[in-house]
């Protein structure tokens, strides 16, 4: 006999699984949510808002001493006090509010540690040690990801930062050692230099940013180091100790480096360790595998979010609980799952993940690169043009340092991926993310006329190096 009986019962109270409650409750089902820290998950408190609630007036800053007449009247740096006491009134480690919506919305909410107990049953543990089992006719896992620990020597005894403490950071060290050079890294990297560390970041790769256009990665390269940032390419940390108040860490052609803080931003674990899946015949610690409807297992077991193989981000997350929410909803009521297109395929994933890194200059990408659209076997064009070549970019700051790109299907002579760099590109790649979802014809985008003068007059431009 379980304590509680729900039609839709998920785990993780992050943004993604708070979707995918709210979409099925509202279409008539019952729905619990266990959390076992912070309503609101990672992205509220340890992610997405403080990190940009940090590098927001950083930006803006920077943005200022670009513009003459205004780097005059503007100097002397951010008030990093002030910078901080912002990022608390959005990011502050309090639930109560997001608890409270749960609760208006009339969502159940179980505080403690979710586990599967087999097909349909949860079991929770509540932190004074006691349990409530629920019985679901569906359950979703939303547990999100932690950071990724590689395997150096002496990483677990120097206290090194996650995510969390960076961006919940109450007072700026004097230096920050960064290991990483992906979103978290350079993200962070820009903040902290900004705020008055000094900063050095070890990326074992290459390049900045892998994943994105190699272009995008130079510039970015280019910026940080401009601002201050060593950037170490192409070299790994082989050991760290604490030596005092700093953090030593030993590279791997044998020189040492010094900080009074380490961040590890490798990459992320899906939350999946120590969540039952065993109990239901799947691997504990691995994404979970879900199919175009988030569906994992039966047509009971759901995965979105960091927790599955998608795309590691809020708003495709976001995406994929709406999937699951309609899907859940329409199973209940014996209905057909629709196809490509309709509520019940996360068919975006495939196409069209856009993101935004918010560096300076931004990233703003979506789709294939050029080489990962060549890996996927589709026959390519890119081009690209200089954003400050067009009067809006020149207008927009002196020295105007940013570019497009797009890569055409040349078969079917529609975009499949875009990237934007520079200041304030954010919102141009929704633009591009539309033009990929629906597949609009070269010849049809000659007559999306961009206003004079935008930066969006970049279109135009690339069009025309097209051939257009
Ligand atoms: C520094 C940083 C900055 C980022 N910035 C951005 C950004 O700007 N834009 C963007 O789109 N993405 C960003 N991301 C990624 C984004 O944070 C994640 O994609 C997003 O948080 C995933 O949401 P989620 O709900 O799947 O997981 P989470 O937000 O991780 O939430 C999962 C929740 O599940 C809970 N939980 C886990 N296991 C259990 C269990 N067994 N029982 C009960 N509860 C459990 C956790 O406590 C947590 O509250 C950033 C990530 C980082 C690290
Ligand atoms: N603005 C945004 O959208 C945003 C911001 C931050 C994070 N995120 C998401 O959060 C997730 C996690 O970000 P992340 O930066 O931790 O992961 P990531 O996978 O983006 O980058 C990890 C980086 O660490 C490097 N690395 C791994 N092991 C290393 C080692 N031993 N030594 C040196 N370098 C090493 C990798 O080469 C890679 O470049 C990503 O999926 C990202 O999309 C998104």
């Amino acid at each position: 006999m379980s304590d509680l009986e729900v039609d839709v019962v998920v785990i993780g109270a992050g943004p993604v699984g708070e979707n995918v409650a709210d979409r099925a409750h509202q279409q008539g089902l019952s729905a619990a949510v266990v959390e076992a820290r912070l309503v609101g998950g990672e992205c509220s408190y340890y992610a997405c808002i403080p990190s940009k609630a940090l590098l927001r007036p950083v930006d803006l800053y920077a943005a200022t001493q670009r513009m003459p007449g205004v780097a005059e009247a503007v100097s002397g740096g951010v008030d990093v006090a002030a910078v901080l006491a912002r990022r608390d009134a959005f990011a502050a480690e309090d639930d109560s509010g997001q608890a409270d919506w749960l609760s208006g919305a009339g969502i159940t909410l179980l505080r403690g540690h979710g586990r599967l107990a087999g097909e349909r049953a949860v079991e929770v543990t509540h932190h004074d040690g006691t349990t409530t089992s629920v019985a679901a006719r569906y359950v979703v896992v939303a547990t999100g990801s932690t950071p990724a620990q590689p395997p150096i020597d002496g990483l677990d005894t120097v206290d090194a930062w996650t995510n969390q403490e960076a961006t919940q950071v109450k007072e700026v060290p004097a230096s920050l050692l960064i290991l990483g050079g992906g979103v978290v890294g350079v993200e962070m990297a820009t903040a902290f230099r900004r705020l008055g560390a000094q900063v050095t970041l070890v990326q074992h790769g290459e390049r900045l940013i892998p994943g994105t256009e190699p272009e995008a990665g130079r510039r970015l390269q280019a910026a940080l180091e401009a601002d201050g940032v060593d950037v170490r390419l192409a070299t790994s940390m082989t050991a760290v100790r604490r030596d005092g108040d700093e953090v030593v860490a030993t590279l791997d052609d044998g020189s040492e480096i010094r900080g009074s803080e380490l961040l590890v931003a490798a990459g992320r674990r899906p939350a999946t360790s120590d969540l039952g899946v065993d109990t239901v015949g799947l691997e504990p610690g691995k994404p979970l595998d879900a199919d175009e409807s988030t569906t994992v297992l039966g047509d009971w077991l759901y995965a979105v979010g960091d927790a599955s193989t998608g795309a590691k981000l809020t708003h495709m997350g976001k995406y994929q609980a709406r999937i699951c929410g309609d899907v859940v909803v329409a199973r209940s009521r014996g209905q057909e799952l629709g196809g490509r297109y309709s509520h019940h395929a996360a068919t975006a994933e495939h196409t069209a993940v856009p993101q935004v890194i918010f560096t300076d200059p931004q990233v703003a990408a979506v789709g294939y690169t050029e080489a990962g659209a060549r890996d996927a076997g589709l026959p390519v064009r890119a081009v690209s043009y200089e954003i400050g070549s067009v009067a809006g970019g020149s207008l927009h700051a002196d020295g105007y340092d940013g570019f497009a790109t797009i890569v055409v299907d040349t078969d079917r002579g529609v975009i499949v991926g875009a990237t934007f760099v520079g200041q304030d590109v954010a919102d141009m790649v929704h633009a591009a993310t539309i033009a990929i979802v629906g597949e609009v014809p070269l010849e049809r985008l000659w007559h999306v006329v961009p206003s004079f003068p935008t930066m969006s007059e970049v279109w135009l431009r690339l069009l025309e190096t097209y051939g257009l």
